[in-house]
């Protein structure tokens, strides 16, 4: 650690210039204010206290005390001595021995926030639907939009009524490099939690995901919208009919197996009634009297189990007890392929038949066809990336393997999905998978999510002015059902309901059956 260049210290230090002077050397502040864990610390100078995020030493606590010039000069974090700055997050600075400020910090929170401000708020957010969207013109008169009348969406509505209910002014700014925010490249935050970090912005309004590596850098309301992470593939189109559709129910393989049971059967029926005794008998009719035959020549043979198949019975029927047994076991037979094939057409003729070649994430994991991907820098690759579970660990491997399926935006996944042949996958939050099917009516979700607890928040970089009002805010928008309105207005699920009428997906299998 050489200078104090972490840019949210520099950052906490711009907000204390303005502080109040009353405030900033109210001694009664500075000690009401002292987190209970914070170590000692030596009353010069510039310091920063530090709650610890050091790898392996959880919740460590320390300080770090920088000269006039703003060099290190003394630095201690539970005995830890070295190489532990990039994961410490400020939670106090003191100046002389003077409370500045602090981050929000554990229970006593509540008292640490900064004075409210009254400046315009740099708002950020990442375009795509139905979250942010821009519009250049307006649809009433056709006449030019600027500032934040241009954007449109659930998060330009929901920001527009925070604003109003806090009072504060603001500027929509759509994220600069068009990412959601991940630490992949040199542990360097991008996208939107890249711009809080480095207080570039002051609030991230979008579908921005809680994980528990951004909560290190940021501070996350409590979830405004509930997601999981989905399937997103190609809907099934109806199948063509055919006329041999009769023969669906069962599968070719099984086809095959009747025919050669039939004729095989039909050949032991004939060769035993050759050998049985029983099966001899003397002719009735008069012209070939007394003469000994057997009915069971081998077209008769054939004759009675075809008979037998189609359920009808025959005119001959076996004499000797080699003959019946035979027919028996036959019978039986068929009563199986029978009663399998009527259940098989029965449900082939009251749900129409259409099924994706993926069911589930398993069917996903299994294969290697079908390719899938996720956005990059978002919280669905991080998800993969570090999950534990024996099937996402596999989804990983394939997915770094074939790094062309991912994509850098929803939308050209949505597209991706939409130009495949059916052989690309797209997994993505419940609420955009919920909307591109409502808006394009070709793709569907498939399966059902894939993790479930996972909430969009409202960010803003620590220790922000905004962050208690508007945790606030959101959990009173969510009680007074204004969000589930927002959410009704943006998600259209009437749109598709025609298509999705004559397009019921059955999930049921020919190999299910059979
Ligand atoms: N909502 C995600 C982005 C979308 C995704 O990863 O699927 C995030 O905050 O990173």
């Amino acid at each position: 650690l050489r200078r104090p260049d972490d840019r949210r210290v520099l950052g906490l230090l711009q907000a204390h210039q303005k502080l109040t002077p009353q405030r900033r050397n109210s001694r009664d502040h500075k000690e009401a204010c002292m987190p209970p864990e914070t170590p000692a610390f030596p009353a010069e100078n510039i310091t920063a206290v530090f709650k610890g995020r050091v790898s392996g030493f959880p919740g460590v606590t320390g300080w770090v005390q920088f000269d006039q010039a703003g060099y290190r000069e003394n630095y201690r974090v539970q005995g830890i001595e070295a190489g532990v700055r990039s994961e410490l997050q400020p939670i106090s600075i003191w100046s002389n021995g003077q409370f500045l400020l602090t981050r929000n910090y554990s229970k006593s929170r509540k008292g640490f926030h900064l004075p409210f401000s009254n400046r315009t708020r740099i708002v950020t957010s990442i375009l795509g639907e139905p979250f942010l969207m821009v519009r250049q013109n307006s649809s009433l008169d056709g006449t030019p939009l600027v500032g934040n009348d241009r954007f449109v969406g659930f998060c330009a509505d929901l920001i527009k009524l925070l604003a109003k209910d806090i009072g504060f002014d603001y500027v929509i700014k759509p994220v600069a490099d068009g990412k959601y925010g991940d630490d992949s490249v040199n542990d360097t935050w991008n996208g939107m939690i890249g711009e809080l970090y480095r207080l570039e912005a002051d609030i991230a309004v979008a579908p921005l995901t809680i994980t528990s590596k951004r909560e290190k850098v940021v501070d996350f309301s409590t979830p405004y919208m509930e997601v999981g992470l989905s399937i997103m593939f190609l809907k099934p189109t109806n199948p063509e009919s055919d006329q041999f559709g009769f023969m669906k129910p069962l599968s070719k393989e099984i086809w095959m197996c009747i025919a050669f049971a039939y004729l095989g059967v039909s050949v032991v029926l004939f060769v035993v009634s050759r050998f049985s005794p029983y099966e001899w008998h003397l002719n009735q009719e008069s012209d070939k009297a007394d003469k000994v035959t057997n009915d069971f020549s081998i077209f008769n043979s054939l004759w009675f189990t075809l008979s037998a198949f189609m359920q009808q019975g025959g005119d001959i029927s076996p004499r000797s007890l080699s003959g019946r047994i035979v027919g028996s076991v036959w019978w039986f037979f068929t009563l199986i392929i029978v009663s399998s094939y009527t259940a098989n057409l029965a449900a082939f003729l009251t749900v129409e038949r259409m099924s994706t070649p993926i069911q589930s994430y398993e069917d996903l994991a299994k294969q290697t066809k079908i390719k899938y991907g996720v956005v990059n820098a978002g919280s669905s690759k991080e998800f993969f990336r570090n999950s534990s579970v024996q099937e996402f660990r596999r989804m990983w491997q394939f997915m770094e393997a074939n790094p062309n399926v991912f994509v850098n935006t929803v939308k050209e996944g949505v597209d991706r999905v939409l130009n495949s042949n059916n052989d690309y996958a797209f997994l993505l939050e419940s609420t955009m998978n919920e909307y591109y099917s409502q808006e394009n009516c070709r793709t569907i979700k498939v399966g059902s999510n894939l993790d479930s607890g996972r909430g969009y928040g409202i960010a803003t970089p620590s220790g922000s002015d905004l962050r208690e009002i508007i945790n606030l805010k959101v959990l009173q928008f969510k009680e007074k059902g204004e969000i589930t309105r927002l959410k009704s207005t943006w998600w259209d699920a009437s749109k598709c309901q025609d298509q999705n009428q004559d397009s019921k997906v059955c999930l049921l299998k020919n190999r299910d059956f059979i």
